[in-house]
């Protein structure tokens, strides 16, 4: 579909690759619904981005909050005809550590906010999606994931991280083949290393070690490259079921 008047529900749109695709989307038209956890962040991009965008506070492991997002989105701009799911967090833990065994906690944190998250926004949006008036082709809407080159090439620490990113992965084909029906694309997108706010926590040396690992180009990606990607699955019906590295050729070493 073309994005222009359609809108798009971006969750983890307040920062980073979320961000990048809201900007992105909005300059081309299309309406953007921010929903996200962090209020400064999402409010202040809201205001950046003016009429073309509705800042919801919005926790994605939390069946009502999504639920209200929805609906304000819906009231906001009428319908909605894309989800963009950035919503997530980075970790590193190994599972035996100096003090024993991993905590479940913070193992199941992580699959809880990544993947049940993910798969939390997917349920409820694509249902309202599959009520769409449909294009001409037939399409209703496009549904767009985020994993991670870990779900491949997990490193030392990222067992949370990886199992998450790799449900994501494992779940693209069966809903896209059960959306088929309802004419709702679901794609992912496997990124490498972006620079976003989630790698800010890294000294300089090692963002440019990181960057230097990929072989061409040897640069941690920008995020209006992911978002370019994001743009075009959702311009491209013939893409569908499938997921993206977008990663330089990087693949990742065990640390
Ligand atoms: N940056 C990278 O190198 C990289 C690589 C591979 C995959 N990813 C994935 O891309 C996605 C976006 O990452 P980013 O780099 O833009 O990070 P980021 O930290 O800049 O943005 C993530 C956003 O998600 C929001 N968020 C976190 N938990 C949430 C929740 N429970 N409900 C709603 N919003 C929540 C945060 O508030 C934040 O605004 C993540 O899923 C991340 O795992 C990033
Ligand atoms: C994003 C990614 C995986 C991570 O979670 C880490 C990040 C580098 C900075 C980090 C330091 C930590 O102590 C916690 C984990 C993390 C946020 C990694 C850069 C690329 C990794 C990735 O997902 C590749 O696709």
């Amino acid at each position: 579909m073309q994005v222009e008047n359609k809108t798009f529900f971006i969750t983890g749109g307040a920062s980073g690759l979320g961000a990048a695709c809201a900007r992105l989307l909005a300059k081309s038209g299309a309406r953007v619904v921010l929903a996200d956890l962090n209020q400064e962040t999402g409010s202040a991009l809201a205001r950046e981005l003016a009429e073309a965008a509705l800042f919801v506070p919005t926790n994605v492991v939390d069946e009502q909050s999504v639920q209200q997002a929805l609906q304000a989105a819906r009231d906001h701009f009428g319908t909605l005809h894309g989800v963009i799911n950035c919503a997530g967090i980075g970790s590193a833990e190994k599972v035996i550590g100096k003090n024993g065994p991993s905590s479940l906690e913070s193992f199941t944190r992580v699959i809880n906010i990544n993947l049940i998250g993910t798969f939390n926004v997917i349920r409820l949006a694509g249902e309202i999606i599959s009520q769409n008036t449909p294009e001409e082709s037939g399409e209703r809407g496009v549904i767009i994931n985020t994993a991670s080159v870990a779900a491949f090439d997990g490193q030392i620490g990222q067992a949370a991280y990886s199992a998450s990113k790799g449900g994501i992965v494992g779940m693209t084909l069966p809903i896209a083949r059960e959306f088929a029906r309802y004419g709702i694309r679901v794609m992912t997108i496997a990124p490498g290393i972006f620079d976003t706010p989630l790698l800010a926590g890294l000294p300089e040396p090692a963002r440019i070690s990181l960057g230097q690992q990929v072989p061409f180009p040897p640069r941690l990606g920008r995020p209006d490259e992911y978002a370019a990607l994001a743009k075009h699955i959702i311009e491209n019906e013939m893409l569908n079921g499938e997921v993206i590295r977008l990663d330089g050729a990087i693949r990742m070493q065990p640390r």
